[in-house]
């Protein structure tokens, strides 16, 4: 398969190929057990939980990644939902996987890594591969939207951080915290990457009472189940 200038193998627009190997990085084991029951046994798809966080999901991927050749990563799991862009019970897929926290802080501001020349914190991902999944979870009667998924190493608690970073990303709809360390592992390799985040809660004021986490892991098994029958 040729590879676009973001490195990646794409297909072209005749061959809407399947993944032939897919590794889907959780954080969690529970997450794990909800892409399980999406997969309904896909042998070419391995499911790593990784651990919460940028730091362990780089880490893990990257592992997992020397041991396997694999021509898919998709980091899945639940997220936050940025008001006004994903609700709760949403599914969200990245169409830039953002590391919102890796920059500098100026008196200006946040200063982005980009900016500073020091690398990227932001990776696009392949567009035919988002519409393909958008429109894969759509037909499936899922309510989902795809835009840019951040990932954060402190959860966002407070209303005036989430319109920090509403005001920072335009269009931000998710937040995670692992997305972007799994990218980086899988850019690293050359290999394509997805984000899909299943939407428990709303970026802002800590209300654990309003967590919806069952709702979003059943949301993310049946989108998994979904891109069984078309990308996995
Ligand atoms: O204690 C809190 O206020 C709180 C609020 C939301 C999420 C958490 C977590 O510790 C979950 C971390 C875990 O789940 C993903 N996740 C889910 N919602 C969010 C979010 O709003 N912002 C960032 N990450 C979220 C994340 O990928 C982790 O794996 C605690």
């Amino acid at each position: 398969m040729k590879r676009n200038e973001e490195g990646t193998s794409v297909s072209d627009k005749n061959n809407q190929s399947r993944a032939k190997r897919v590794l889907v990085v959780t954080a969690v084991s529970a997450e794990r057990e909800a892409v399980m029951r999406g997969l309904k046994g896909a042998s070419h798809v391995d499911v790593l939980v990784a651990g919460v966080g940028p730091v362990a999901a780089a880490a893990s991927t990257a592992a997992a990644l020397a041991r396997t050749e694999y021509d898919l990563v998709v980091s899945a799991g639940i997220g936050g939902g940025f008001a006004g862009r994903a609700e709760v019970g949403t599914l969200v897929v990245a169409e830039e996987i953002i590391c919102a926290d890796l920059g500098a802080e100026t008196e200006e501001g946040f200063c982005g890594l980009d900016e500073l020349g020091f690398g990227t914190a932001r990776f696009r991902v392949e567009k035919g591969l988002v519409l393909r999944v958008t429109e894969a979870v759509r037909a499936a009667g899922l309510p989902v939207t795809a835009g840019p998924v951040l990932t954060v190493s402190t959860v966002t608690g407070t209303a005036s951080t989430a319109a920090r970073l509403a005001a920072r990303v335009p269009g931000a709809a998710a937040e995670g915290m692992e997305g972007f360390g799994v990218a980086t592992a899988a850019r690293n390799r050359g290999i394509p990457v997805l984000e899909i985040r299943a939407i428990s809660n709303v970026v802002g004021p800590r209300d654990r009472s309003a967590w919806r986490i069952d709702e979003a892991l059943e949301k993310l098994a049946a989108t998994i189940s979904v891109l069984q029958e078309v990308i996995l």
